[in-house]
């Protein structure tokens, strides 16, 4: 299970002059801090798929940043499979797979030598390393181009290799920061169908997204953000059920709803 509790970060703004428009009018911004995220909860079981929503700057990948240890969070509680996240990132970060928007590959080196690399960062043995990468080829459907240098993969080789090397080492939880932006539907369709074998292995898997239709195919529950808090936290049929339209029309009501729920 994952599962964070009243969640918060707030950023030193180093240069006021330098925030945009949009973020000088948001009422985050405090004085010298531009609090991102200021409380938001959610928990999501063995199995299952959570989809986080929110508009731009709604504060989902600072959200998944402090889960995944590469930021510490100003307040709140993170719990990843029974692991304390801030009394022991060494082992939350053991337990779980993050795929960040923001970490690149080794351009010099190919696919395969990338996620290798990765697996040895971890402690997998090299025997392991191979036989995982096999079976990742398989699913991500990356034989094609695994052994060619990284720098000239298309936008969806690049996202397929980064899934792989999150996963190296058969993490117990998965994060993913919004996985099929600007994939084809090819490329979409291998991702979801990778999600869905690892939530068919017991597997919690959290990713962020602004596709509404992934959600609707995959998700068992849905949160929503807006400026840092908490829109929505349910399941998909509640979700489907704010409103009597389509899945759009559900996540316009719960930003226009009075403190949502
Ligand atoms: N290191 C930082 N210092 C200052 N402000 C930050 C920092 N990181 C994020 N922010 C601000 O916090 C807000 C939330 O950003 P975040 O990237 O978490 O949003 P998001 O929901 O992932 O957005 P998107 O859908 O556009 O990816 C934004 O206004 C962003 O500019």
């Amino acid at each position: 299970m994952i599962e964070i509790h009243g969640l918060a970060k707030k950023f030193a703004v180093a240069n006021p002059k330098k925030l945009s428009e949009q973020e000088k009018q948001d009422p985050r911004l405090k004085g010298r801090f531009f609090h991102s995220v200021e409380d938001v909860s959610f928990k999501c079981d063995a199995g299952k798929v959570l989809g986080l929503l929110g508009p731009n700057g709604a504060g989902k990948t600072t959200t998944l940043r402090m889960l995944s240890t590469a930021i510490k969070p100003t307040a709140g509680s993170l719990m990843i499979k029974g692991v304390d996240v801030l009394a022991n990132p060494i082992e939350a970060r053991r337990k779980l797979g993050f795929l960040s928007g923001s970490t690149g590959l080794y351009g010099r080196l190919s696919g395969r030598e990338n996620i290798t690399y990765f697996g040895r960062l971890h402690g997998v043995s090299e025997q392991e390393i191979r036989q995982r990468i096999d079976d990742l080829a398989d699913l991500l459907d990356m034989h094609s181009f695994l052994d060619r240098r990284c720098e000239g993969y298309s936008t969806g080789m690049k996202q397929k290799v980064s899934i792989a090397r999150a996963v190296i080492h058969q993490p117990e939880a998965v994060i993913l920061d919004e996985p099929t932006t600007g994939l084809d539907i090819m490329a979409t369709q291998t991702v979801l169908n990778f999600i869905r074998g690892l939530k068919e292995k017991g597997i919690p898997v959290i990713f962020s997204t602004h596709h509404l239709d992934e959600v609707d195919e995959l998700c068992d529950s849905v949160t929503v953000i807006d400026k840092g808090r908490n829109r929505f936290n349910g399941s998909l049929d509640e979700f489907r059920g704010l409103s009597s339209g389509s899945m759009h029309e559900s996540f316009m009501t719960t930003l226009t709803e009075q403190g949502g729920h």
